[in-house]
């Protein structure tokens, strides 16, 4: 029988539904109070230490300056300290890696003071390689105080397999890998799972999605009996159910979602209903006029949407960089640590699981097959495992959306809608993590606007209303609502050239010529070929030389600040009416407006120009010049329409 176990005997006062509170785009999310029934209930909140935990890792959770346990944590470290199973489902950003790796951590130090054999006593499977190295990291951090005591190894870089060898010889207490990876070392008898007691599936509803369904069962049967499992997840599948049945005993489920109703008006979520060529527009003002401020994360559809994106903000001098899986696993990394460590403000990320799975019907269609699948496999061998593996392995065990923490993200924008609401749900939850607040922007075409505009148009926007009715549809269940983000359309136009001047620069040779050099530049850098370069100088001379080769893009200096009289009379804060939800007011200029503001406030120069983008260094000779001649075609653009009108 499997208990439903949702309140473990704390009766928990879930506060009265309200609407989403109106965000501020112009507010950098900060860091806030808690929120008022996590205030109600703190008296009866148990510290860290109160847990049961080992002290030397109440004192690493208490140097990384965790004040109390998240709800997640305080319901799950008591039960996996028992030895229950544990499946839990709880939102993403709520604590769910230190809800199970302080606990096995703490059983690992407890079984050591009466039994010192090293053995292999946990293994934790993650879908993708960058949560592995999250994961891997997360157990470094809390072992900081018993680092004699528990020696862990993570299995999923391209290590080769005598690396993998000698690393896992040291019979580590604690592996973390992904499930190929995972099987692969246990197949090849480099990695032993006989003393195994802990098993967790971290992201466990994307295990089997990214297509690891043989790897699982295999690793199932060579599990011994007895082994304990935690399963942790941010959204309900079938195929947490198939992995229950293929691991679980007796699982106390946690599904916390409806106590999280407070905490989730942090997050605030807006829509853009607007057509292709004004996607580029309005983002090109959001981020050069700063409407949003802070670290952000924008989601695309596809990787060459991904360099044409960043090509384009380059024109505006607006810095970002982008992540998706064709960079070699370490840059990967490296680029969401810069990211955390503030050195990057935009990321922009191609979600290419969407790309992968296609669009929502075909991943729907595929939903019901496999649950029927399922099903049918239960009654037919009752094991209740998934018998057919998925085609879709992901050779690069990559996701971004998927249990990434990046910190303090302030806002995530859908430039490409996702194709489905679960995806949805995986990116928005990159921001308003741990109790912060944080904004989701989404970005919709409507049905009879797209295709419209050719340069622009993708296939998987197709369908951006049907998604949109569905995430919303999705998000009422959990008390959330999006709200209509609009834009005064006849304000933004004076903007619209300079929009089109930098996407026609953006050429899909220059794209092309960006995707191969961002590789080459990894390759230039890579410490693996090192070795290989200073024994073929000539092959890095050919490479070096391929970087040096002229890059494509247009350069147009006048496009990378925002003249003075562009923007509106009170500044760019007056942009945003009442914070910022809703019409957002570009002042409106004519003719005689615009030549009188200029001659009052001549263009801001030298240190401290304000260039809408924060760019303080004085501007070159030639970027002065440039700022004249646009300044004065587009005089002559209006006075030609003002002539003709
Ligand atoms: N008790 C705590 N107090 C303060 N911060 C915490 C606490 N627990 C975790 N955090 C922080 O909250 C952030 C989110 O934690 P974590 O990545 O474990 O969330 P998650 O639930 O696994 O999210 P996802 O579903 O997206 O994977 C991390 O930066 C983590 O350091």
């Amino acid at each position: 029988m499997k208990r439903k176990l949702d309140k473990n005997g704390e009766p928990i006062e879930v506060p009265p539904k309200t609407k989403t509170k109106a965000a501020q785009p112009e507010q950098p999310a900060q860091p806030e109070e808690p929120s008022q029934p996590e205030k109600q209930e703190s008296a009866a909140e148990p510290s860290f230490a109160e847990l049961g935990l080992d002290p030397r890792l109440v004192q690493a959770v208490a140097k990384q300056s965790f004040e109390k346990p998240t709800l997640v944590q305080r319901k799950a470290i008591p039960l996996a300290l028992q030895g229950q199973d544990v499946l839990c489902k709880a939102k993403t950003g709520s604590g769910k890696t230190a809800a199970y790796v302080l606990p096995v951590l703490s059983s690992i130090l407890r079984r050591k003071v009466t039994d010192p054999t090293q053995l292999t006593a946990a293994l934790v499977l993650v879908p993708t390689r960058e949560l592995a190295d999250q994961v891997f990291k997360a157990i470094e951090q809390f072992s900081a105080f018993c680092a004699k005591d528990i020696h862990a190894a993570k299995l999923t870089e391209n290590l080769s397999d005598a690396v993998q060898r000698s690393l896992l010889a040291n019979v580590p207490d604690i592996v973390v890998a992904t499930p190929a990876r995972a099987w692969h070392s246990v197949s090849s008898a480099a990695l032993s799972l006989d003393r195994l007691q802990h098993l967790v599936l971290d992201e466990a509803d994307l295990v089997l999605s990214y297509g690891y369904d043989e790897d699982m069962e295999n690793i199932a049967r060579s599990l011994p009996k007895g082994v304990q499992t935690i399963m942790m997840s941010a959204t309900l599948s079938p195929e947490l159910d198939a992995l229950k049945g293929i691991f679980c005993r007796n699982p106390t489920v946690l599904d916390l979602k409806e106590e999280f109703g407070a905490e989730d008006e942090k997050l605030t979520q807006f829509y853009v209903k607007c057509s292709e060529e004004d996607k580029w527009l309005i983002s090109y003002l959001i981020f050069k006029l700063q409407l949003i401020k802070g670290p952000c994360l924008i989601f695309v559809a596809d990787i060459d949407r991904s360099y044409r994106l960043k090509l384009f903000f380059e024109q505006f001098s607006i810095r970002s960089c982008v992540l998706n899986s064709e960079l070699p696993i370490n840059t990967r990394i490296k680029i969401i640590e810069e990211f955390n460590r503030g050195i990057y403000d935009i990321i922009i990320a191609s979600d290419e699981k969407s790309e992968i799975f296609g669009d929502e019907a075909a991943e729907e269609e595929k939903e019901k097959k496999d649950s029927k699948k399922q099903s049918k496999g239960t009654e037919e061998d009752g094991s209740g495992q998934p018998k057919k593996k998925r085609k879709h392995r992901r050779d690069e065990e990559y996701g971004v959306s998927r249990g990434i923490d990046f910190k303090n993200v302030a806002a995530v924008v859908n430039f490409d809608m996702p194709t489905s609401a679960s995806s949805y749900t995986h990116r928005i939850g990159r921001t308003a993590r741990a109790g912060r607040a944080g904004i989701a922007l989404s970005f919709v075409i409507p049905k009879d606007q797209h295709g419209k505009h050719k340069a622009t148009t993708i296939k998987s926007t197709e369908k951006d209303e049907k998604v949109l009715a569905k995430i919303m549809r999705q998000q009422a269940k959990l008390n959330r609502t999006l709200e209509p983000y609009n834009f005064n359309k006849s304000q933004m136009e004076a903007f619209r050239y300079r929009m089109n001047d930098a996407l026609r620069a953006v050429t899909k040779v220059a794209i092309r010529e960006a995707r191969t050099r961002e590789l080459r530049q990894e390759l230039l850098r890579s410490e693996t070929l090192k070795r290989y370069f200073e024994e073929n100088p000539t092959e890095l001379a050919h490479l070096r030389h391929d970087g040096e080769l002229g890059r494509t893009t247009r350069h147009q200096p006048h496009l990378k600040h925002v003249p003075e009289y562009l923007l509106p009379k009170d500044g760019k804060k007056a942009l945003a009416q009442d914070g910022g939800v809703g019409f957002v007011p570009f002042r409106k200029m004519d003719g005689k407006d615009r030549r009188h503001h200029r001659k009052e406030q001549p263009r801001a120069t030298g240190a401290g120009a304000n260039t809408g983008a924060g760019v303080t260094r004085p501007k070159t000779r030639e970027e002065e010049e440039a700022d004249r001649r646009y300044e004065e075609a587009i005089e002559d653009q209006y006075a030609r329409t003002e002539g003709g009108a």
